[in-house]
C-alpha cells in the first residue's frame, strides 16, 4: 500500500524565554487527542507547498507565502500493524505569517517552547526528529512504529536530499 502524502509545517518564534514553537491539539481525526504539529494531506494536483500554506489557512487562519517556508525534510512514518495509517510527510518550518493563530475544528494551536515541548502528549516519536528539524537538520527520517501502533520501534535518521520536489 503506498503511504498518504501529508504535510507539517511548524511555526517558530522568539519567546521571552527563548524559540518556540507553535503546536496544536487535534480536536478531530486521526490522533485525536493529541498535541500535533499543523498540517495534513497533499490533495490531487497540488504540491507539498501548496497543500501546507492552505492547511495552515485552514487549520489556523494563517497565511503563509511558500517563499516563506524553510523544507525541513520528510518523515516516513510506517505503521506495520496498520498499513493503512502509512504516512509520507514533508516537513516545513516558518518564522513569517500573517494573522494571529486561532482554533478551528481541527486544531487547537497554542506556543510551546522548544526547549520544553509537550512530549508526553505527542506522537512518541516526535522527540526523535522534531527538535532536530527546529534546530536546522535537514533530515529525512523513517519512524517505524510497533504493534501498539503508539510506541517507537525504530528511527532510522539520513541527510535529507532536496530534490526540489518539497517546493
Ligand atoms: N507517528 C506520527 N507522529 C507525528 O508526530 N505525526 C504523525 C504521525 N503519523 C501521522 N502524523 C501526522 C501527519 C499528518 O500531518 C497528520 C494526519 O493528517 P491529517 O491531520 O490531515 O489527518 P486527518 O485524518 O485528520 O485528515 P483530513 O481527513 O485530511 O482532514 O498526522
Amino acid at each position: 500500500m503506498t503511504a498518504a502524502h501529508v504535510t507539517l509545517c511548524f511555526l517558530l518564534r522568539d519567546g521571552d524565554a527563548g524559540q518556540e514553537v507553535l503546536l496544536g491539539r487535534k480536536k478531530t481525526g486521526f490522533g485525536t487527542g493529541k498535541i500535533v504539529g499543523v498540517g495534513g494531506h497533499v490533495e490531487s494536483g497540488e504540491t507539498a507547498a501548496e497543500a501546507v500554506c492552505r492547511e495552515v489557512q485552514e487549520e489556523i487562519f494563517v497565511h503563509v507565502e511558500e517563499s516563506d517556508l524553510i523544507p525541513a525534510g520528510t518523515v516516513d512514518f510506517v505503521f506495520p500493524a496498520k498499513a493503512e495509517w502509512n504516512m509520507f510527510t514533508t516537513v516545513y518550518l516558518t518564522g513569517r505569517w500573517t494573522g494571529e493563530p486561532a482554533e478551528s475544528d481541527e486544531i487547537a494551536p497554542q506556543w510551546y517552547r522548544v526547549e520544553g515541548l509537550p512530549v508526553e502528549q505527542m506522537w512518541a516519536d516526535a522527540e526523535h526528529w522534531l527538535p532536530a528539524m527546529i534546530s536546522g537538520q535537514r533530515i529525512a527520517v523513517e519512524v517505524v512504529l510497533a504493534d501498539d501502533n503508539e510506541s517507537v520501534a525504530e528511527v532510522h535518521t539520513g541527510e535529507w536530499l532536496d530534490s526540489g520536489a518539497a517546493r
